[in-house]
């Protein structure tokens, strides 16, 4: 039987957000300057933010500062980041590697790099199953075959044995994917994950996540330079440069009615080389 204490600490679980970013900022004390200023967002069951911006704008550092793991010297210097409900910086490392994982979790570019290239892809998922998951190595390896099934690569078992060197960068991208929600997280932190891949891997990358929100009511970070990426999977975007956010909004908003002039420069740079697949989008929103 639950207390009342119990209930009552389960209903403030409930009613947090599962991700809360508020006027984080980040130094660098290398370079004794901020880098990024003031990025404010929350995420509830199922809710997809973008974050967009040129190269160099602070978008991966704001990603590695909400997992806890920021370079050697960038510090979070301001604001706060809470995962469900709990405050990151409150935590011991032992605990935020717990939370990691298992709470939140995050899919980068280069998929190959993450990637122990000595081992199978299978036992490796299986792994992360066996520590997030505390599952006994057979019942790791079954939840890690049904990780790859779900995540949409055809002959598991065969997968399962492959070692990254035999497998494609699609492939890969997927592999990365089952490891990040091995451990069910309820935030998924999708970093330019879907950059280096070709257009049609790239969609099906896409409808996963977005199979996965349904599903799930995963919630997620989506960065990515592609603006097309980000009208397709975001409720809100935020636009990033030179470490400040200059718009940020509902996607129809920001990308449809742009506010500032770097978001106008931004769409203007996009609709050159992305015009059918952007524009695609616009019509079917008017
Ligand atoms: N490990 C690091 N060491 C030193 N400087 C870094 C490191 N990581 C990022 N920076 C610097 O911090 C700033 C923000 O970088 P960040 O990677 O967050 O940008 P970004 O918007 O993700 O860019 P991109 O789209 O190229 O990935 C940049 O000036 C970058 O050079």
């Amino acid at each position: 039987m639950t207390t009342l204490a119990e209930n009552a600490a389960s209903a403030v679980v409930t009613t947090d957000p599962l991700l809360s970013v508020r006027d984080v900022v980040i130094r660098s004390q290398a370079e004794d300057r901020e880098i990024v200023r003031g990025v404010s967002f929350e995420l509830t069951p199922g809710k997809v933010v973008g974050i967009v911006g040129e190269s160099g704008s602070g978008k991966t550092l704001t990603c590695r500062a909400i997992l806890g793991i920021l370079p050697p010297h960038f510090t979070i210097s301001g604001g706060s980041v809470r995962v469900a409900g709990q405050d990151i910086s409150a935590l011991t490392p032992a605990r935020l590697t717990a939370l990691r994982g298992s709470t939140i979790s995050a899919v980068f570019q280069d998929p190959a790099s993450y990637l122990n290239p000595s081992m199978p892809v299978g036992p490796q998922i299986a792994e992360v199953v066996r520590v997030k998951k505390g599952l006994k190595r057979r019942d790791a390896r079954r939840r890690a075959l049904d990780l790859l099934t779900a995540v949409h690569l055809r002959d598991p078992d065969l997968v399962y044995g492959q070692y990254p060197f035999e497998l494609s960068g699609g492939m890969l991208q997927r592999i990365l994917i089952a490891a990040a929600i091995a451990g069910e997280p309820r935030v998924l932190i999708a970093d330019e994950a879907t950059t280096a891949l070709d257009v049609t891997v790239q969609a099906e990358i896409l409808d996963l996540l977005a199979d996965l929100r349904e599903r799930t009511g995963l919630a997620l970070v989506v960065v990515s330079h592609d603006l097309a990426v980000v009208a397709q999977l975001c409720e809100e975007v935020l636009v990033m440069r030179n470490g400040d956010v200059v718009e940020q909004g509902p996607t129809e908003q920001v990308l449809y009615r742009p506010r500032h002039p770097y978001t106008r420069l931004l769409i203007d740079e996009h609709e050159q080389y992305g015009l059918d697949r952007f524009l695609g989008r616009e019509e079917a929103a008017s």
